[in-house]
């Protein structure tokens, strides 16, 4: 692995700064070194890797070209007020000031944090989702990325005053390792479903008709209401092959996994909030759903009914409308197509818009994404009466369902996906989450259906056939 010897890495000029930065400041450095490595399979990494109460995190984006394990934590940064400023501020001090010794100029490589952010700060958070804060991003201990066809490992360590060249050596051998280790193929056994229960379905009917009043009273144009099915399984989840089953059955979603001292965050969304690259801004506007047909005339039938459906297309541009504005302020050469297409997914179809445009000199991806965040696709609009009416009258807690979840790279680059289609598992106990837009002419029980289909593909992963 990592070529066919182990790299005499301790020789390395950033090591021997950051040795020495240690010494003379006398106080903790972050070293972040990378190299090319050879074939492996990323996700029986992140799959095999096990920390007691570690972190560990999974992203495969939606073309399959980026895919990340990250393992274990060097650094945790976490916000609760003002939280995207407060991540953009303490990690583009972090990565000034690490020593990083990475000889490549692909977005990823190098410096990267894993993590996201929770849907609504000022709801109150229940036990369940105590280990997801409101906002976290994790500079793995490890990491093993794959950009297309290249292969990269990345170790961070914390360089502490009394470390010497040895120090580092080591834990780069343990990467070395650990690697060789994971070389093995991984097949986990099946998990069956005790219990489902879907949480107070009546009550969120009838507050689906609640927020039809407010938007009739003039006090919204678009509330997305969520509900929650809750799943006790016979033993605790595999993850692993929840991520796996998600991988397989959701083609074009990015998947991804947050596990947390044991309590994993997963998920398979189709929807990109913002992805920045080398200044290229790209976002997607998605809402507006169908099911899938039985065959390919049934398909185009029911895309085009979606197509033209005003109640769908309402729903659809209130998201296009926001975008744009958000990227206003941010981007030039704004590019959006003035009709949705449809995307289609295993189990339904979406109206889509593609969004792209570019950065402007001193735009951050957390500044957009903290102002996108929640887009009329999760939110509502007007933003603020919607989030609260969201907050005051829904039933659960979101945690980090429906907020952004991604990677950023200390160049600026970056992703966030919008982690719906996704679910909390705690050992034997799940909840999955679904939800939709409401708009003034929106019927309550087809809503209801809708949230049904959002809930198949996580059901599929676990198992469960609809
Ligand atoms: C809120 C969800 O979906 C959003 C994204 C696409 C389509 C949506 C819709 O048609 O209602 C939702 O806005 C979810 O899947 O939980
Ligand atoms: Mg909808």
């Amino acid at each position: 692995m990592i070529g066919t010897k182990v790299e005499d890495l301790a020789a390395g000029e950033k090591t021997r700064q950051a040795i020495e930065a240690a010494r003379t400041q006398n106080r903790e450095q972050i070293l972040s070194i990378t190299r090319e490595i050879e074939t492996v399979d990323v996700f029986n990494i992140y799959e095999r890797h096990h920390e007691e109460n570690g972190n560990k995190a999974y992203w495969l984006n939606h073309d399959k070209e980026t895919e990340f394990a990250a393992l274990g934590c060097c650094k945790k940064l976490v916000a609760d007020d003002d939280r995207f400023e407060t991540i953009k501020f303490s990690w583009t001090k972090m990565a000034e000031e690490a020593w990083i010794d990475n000889p490549f100029t692909e977005a990823g490589t190098g410096l990267a944090a894993f993590g996201g952010f929770a849907f609504d700060p000022e709801k109150k958070t229940t036990e369940k989702w105590k280990h997801f804060p409101a906002g976290m991003f994790v500079l793995p201990a490890f990491l093993i990325a794959r950009h297309g066809e290249a292969y990269y490992a990345t170790m961070n360590i914390l360089v502490k005053k009394n470390d010497d060249r040895e120090t580092i050596q080591d834990k780069w051998n343990s990467l070395h390792k650990l690697l060789q280790e994971y070389e093995l193929d991984g097949k986990g056994s099946r998990i069956s479903i005790l219990a489902m229960e879907e949480q107070e379905t009546a009550q969120w009917i009838e507050t689906v008709g609640k927020a039809k009043q407010e938007i009739q009273n003039g006090q919204a144009e678009k509330i997305v209401l969520a509900r929650e099915l809750l799943i006790c399984l016979d033993k605790a989840a595999d993850t692993g092959q929840v991520v796996r089953r998600l991988q397989e059955q959701q083609r074009d979603s990015y998947i991804f996994a947050f596990e947390i001292a044991g309590s994993c965050f997963v998920g398979a969304t189709p929807e990109r909030l913002v992805k920045v690259k080398e200044g290229e801004v790209l976002s997607t506007c998605l809402a507006g759903t169908a099911p899938r047909g039985k065959n390919k005339i049934e398909d185009e039938l029911i895309a085009k009914d979606l197509l033209e459906d005003t109640k769908n297309r309402s729903e659809h541009q209130f998201v296009v409308n926001m975008i744009r504005d958000v990227l206003d302020k941010y981007c030039s050469f704004i590019d959006i197509p003035a009709e949705p297409a449809v995307q289609r997914l295993k189990n339904l179809q979406h109206l889509y818009t593609p969004v792209t445009a570019r950065l402007n000199e001193h735009g951050h991806l957390l500044d957009i994404a903290g102002e996108l965040h929640p887009t009329p696709a999760l939110g509502g609009t007007p933003k603020k009466a919607a989030v609260e009416f969201i907050r005051e009258n829904e039933l659960l807690d979101r945690g980090w369902y429906g907020a952004p979840v991604g990677w950023l790279d200390d160049r600026g680059n970056g992703e966030l996906a919008v982690a719906i289609r996704s679910g909390l598992i705690n050992k034997e106990k799940v909840s999955l989450f679904a939800g939709c837009g409401i708009v003034a002419d929106s019927d309550p029980e087809m809503e209801y259906e809708e949230t049904k289909m959002k809930f198949s593909p996580m059901l599929n992963a676990l198992g469960v056939k609809k």
